[in-house]
């Protein structure tokens, strides 16, 4: 048996890890919420490890409110670096391997061909500073560890632009979509299968690595594709940024390069289009 612990196990990558655990028979997972296991504080995650013998951390657990992180700099830093420090020094004292999430927020977008690994990161947002920080903690203290940074995840569980989208075609006739920030929507479970496989077949080919779906859109893009899937009756306009303005700031191409991950594990990767195909039936049941 393979023992693993979920933080943030309430969360929606964390949500479709328990979807799919009854497709893995020879792992055991503990699913560890922010009131039974706070990654910020190291004493708590020490003392988790040392009642535990885990051979795997996914760490689900992190501060995504992109927007809010402006004003709450302190609790992002924390969570999302100091939490993923934590994590990386107690799993080095017990041996065990962590899987960490990272976003494709750690770029400023100001490239025009996709985002390889090794490229200049330069975060614009308080969000992706934290989480950039965080991959430095775990890179600097810890040799067992895979990083995925993935990009504007969704999935039937969760807050995420999916479901917002759904929720306002009820609400509105008329709605505007930023068309100028290019990225890859991507389905939390295609991340949450990936993390679980390589855990199941004991993979060692540790590092950094991008993971989203297949393709290229726009937020409008995205927006449309649901609806379109959804056959809502709603008035959909494309947008600048500069017509949304938001507290933080977003990069404007943020598309990844997932030579890498394909080339080192032999993987096919769904096109976002198909994925969110999926999504949406799953969440329709
Ligand atoms: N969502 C997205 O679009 C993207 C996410 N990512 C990354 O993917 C990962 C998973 O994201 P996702 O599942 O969407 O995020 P969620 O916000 O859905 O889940 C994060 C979970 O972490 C919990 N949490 C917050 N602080 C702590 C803490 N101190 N200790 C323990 N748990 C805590 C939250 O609890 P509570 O809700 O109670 O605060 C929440 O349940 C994150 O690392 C994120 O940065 C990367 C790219 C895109
Ligand atoms: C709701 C809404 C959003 N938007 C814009 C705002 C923003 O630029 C874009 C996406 O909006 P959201 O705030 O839902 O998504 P946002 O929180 O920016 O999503 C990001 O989350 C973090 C956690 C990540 O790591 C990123 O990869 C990315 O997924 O769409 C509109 O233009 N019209 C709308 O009606």
């Amino acid at each position: 048996m393979i023992k693993i612990l979920v933080t943030g196990g309430n969360g929606q990558l964390a949500s479709c890890i328990k979807d799919l655990e009854k497709l893995y028979n020879k792992l055991k997972f503990i699913y560890t919420d922010y009131q039974e296991l706070d990654i910020t504080d190291l004493e708590s995650v020490d003392t988790f490890f040392k009642n535990n013998s885990f051979d795997y951390c996914i760490n689900c657990a992190a501060y995504t409110a992109v927007d809010k992180a402006e004003s709450e700099i302190k609790i992002a830093f924390d969570v999302n670096e100091i939490g993923a420090k934590n994590l990386a020094i107690v799993c080095k004292d017990f041996h065990a391997t962590l899987m960490h999430v990272s976003t494709d927020f750690v770029f400023d977008g100001r490239k025009s061909s996709f985002y390889k690994e090794e490229d200049f990161v330069n975060p614009i947002s308080v969000y992706g500073q934290s989480k950039l920080k965080g991959e430095l903690q775990i890179s600097k203290s810890l040799s067992n560890h895979f990083i995925f940074r993935t990009s504007w995840l969704y999935s039937e569980h969760g807050n995420n632009f999916m479901k917002t989208m759904m929720r306002l075609s009820k609400e509105k006739d008329e709605l505007s979509v930023v068309v100028d920030q290019i990225g890859t929507p991507t389905y939390a479970k295609d991340l949450a299968q990936l993390i679980l496989q390589l855990i199941s077949t004991k993979n060692t080919q540790y590092g950094l690595y991008h993971y989203s779906n297949e393709g290229v859109a726009s937020w409008y893009d995205f927006a449309k594709a649901i609806f379109e899937e959804i056959d809502a009756e709603i008035k959909l306009s494309p947008i600048k940024t500069t017509e949304y303005p938001t507290p933080a700031k977003r990069p404007a191409f943020s598309v990844l390069d997932k030579s890498k991950i394909k080339r080192t594990f032999q993987l096919e990767i769904p096109h976002w289009r198909d994925s969110l195909r999926k999504a949406l039936l799953n969440y329709n049941g």
